[in-house]
């Protein structure tokens, strides 16, 4: 039987030391990118109402969210992901608002998926929303953002699949599917699951060469002419407006020069129901699922009570995680510079000194001399620690360098006025 107090359930774990210090240098980096492109820091509550995230606002499927009811008897829910959240807050504290609002955030959210071998229930993202404009220059500034922020976490090797969820949306519009048949299909393209596709296809009652085009959807991917290929399928007016837009991110792209990051994939569809334009997935060696997802959602914000447009992503800050271990890519992690041990008659003077180091930046550990310098010696190396700094009597103090192992003895009036590191 699992001994559920040292286990963590299912989906969930614990970082060690040495993941959380890596993991908040990869978000601080890419928040870093975030604030260079004008994009501005939210927190929202991790757990909301669930009308917030309900199916009506394309979020996942009910059965994936963690529900729960508060004293109340109102159902609550462990937030799915962050986009429907930032839209019920721009909607309440920007109603008014008429120039564009970027924010950006970090933050955990929560998916009770059914087979998800290996995957986080409890995953991070860091996202960010650019609201209130709808045009090609904030779609390709918002891939330009992406592409930067995966650069800055030192991946060399990515790719940014570019789709378009109006093509999808104007065939099926076409084909006269309903609702429920339209989400059906779009799980099953999602899943390339193409015998249900078929089988989908041979019940409803469309024109062949329709069904021709969605049984095609998985070879529509590639570079910048798979748009071309695409254009000859079809002449419904959505697709090939999407089409056209497509086009012309690509271009905007090529004046940022990152075209070479991004593909196309007009087979890409997104198991989130708001997106309606450009949608975006990224994915590099390492990890089988995608690193970042997004797009364009120009009617959630409507649902909230404000009428306008958006576009954004989220970088899963957990499978990039695992990717830059699985490519050895070294990220500097949070170090301890120093450890200072003492007696009771060097108390005094140790404590100034840690104060004093502290003030100055480092990292200070403190401590009573318990055990002998070798023993410290050992600590300190398995811990990481830069140095050790021992105090033994009131005149002088031994310093030993973990890197070189080099063992000095300096006075402590010396080490007062040098305020040295060990
Ligand atoms: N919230 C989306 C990503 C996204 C942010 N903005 C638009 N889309 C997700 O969890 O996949």
């Amino acid at each position: 039987m699992i001994d559920c107090l040292l286990h963590t359930p299912e989906g969930v774990r614990d970082f060690n030391i040495k993941e959380t210090s890596k993991k908040i240098e990869l978000q601080n980096r890419i928040g870093s990118v975030f604030h260079r492109y004008g994009f501005r820091d939210i927190q929202t509550p991790t757990f909301e109402y669930y009308d917030v995230f309900n199916h009506e606002r394309g979020t996942v499927d009910i059965r994936e969210m963690y529900k729960f009811f508060d004293r109340d008897g109102n159902i609550l829910a462990l937030r799915p992901d962050i986009t429907p959240s930032i839209a019920r807050y721009v909607s309440t504290y920007y109603k008014n608002e008429e120039n564009p609002v970027r924010v950006c955030y970090v933050g955990n959210t929560f998916r009770n998926g059914k087979s998800y071998q290996g995957k986080l229930r409890e995953f991070t993202q860091a996202g960010v929303e650019l609201i209130g404009i709808n045009s090609e220059d904030a779609d390709a500034e918002i891939i330009a953002l992406i592409i930067n922020s995966l650069s800055i976490a030192g991946l060399e090797k990515f790719q940014i699949d570019l789709g378009q969820a109006g093509f999808f949306k104007g065939l099926a519009e076409e084909a006269g599917l309903d609702a429920n048949e339209e989400e059906e299909l779009r799980n099953f393209v999602d899943e390339k699951n193409f015998i249900a596709v078929e089988e989908l296809l041979t019940r409803c009652n469309m024109s062949d060469d329709l069904k021709q085009v969605f049984l095609d959807l998985p070879k529509l991917f590639g570079s910048v002419e798979v748009i071309e290929k695409a254009r000859k399928l079809t002449n419904n007016a959505k697709a090939i407006n999407s089409l056209d837009r497509l086009e012309k991110v690509y271009e905007i792209l090529c004046d940022y020069g990152v075209e070479n990051y991004v593909s196309f994939d007009l087979g890409l569809v997104n198991c989130l129901n708001y997106y309606t334009g450009i949608i975006f997935r990224g994915y590099t060696y390492g990890t089988g699922v995608s690193i970042v997802d997004g797009g364009r959602y120009d009617t959630l914000l409507k649902q909230f009570g404000k009428d306008v447009p958006a576009i954004g992503f989220a970088i899963v800050i957990d499978e990039l995680m695992l990717a830059i271990e699985r490519q050895q890519i070294s990220l500097p992690e949070f170090n301890i510079d120093t450890l200072i041990v003492y007696n009771q008659q060097t108390r005094k003077q140790a404590i100034i000194i840690s104060e004093e180091f502290r003030s100055k930046g480092m990292n200070v550990q403190i401590g009573l001399l318990e055990k002998s310098l070798e023993d410290n010696i050992e600590y300190g190396k398995k811990h990481g620690i830069g140095g050790i700094m021992s105090f033994n009597n009131n005149e002088e103090v031994v310093l030993v360098n973990l890197q070189t192992m080099d063992k000095t003895v300096v006075a402590i009036n010396e080490l007062l006025d040098r305020g040295e590191k060990a």
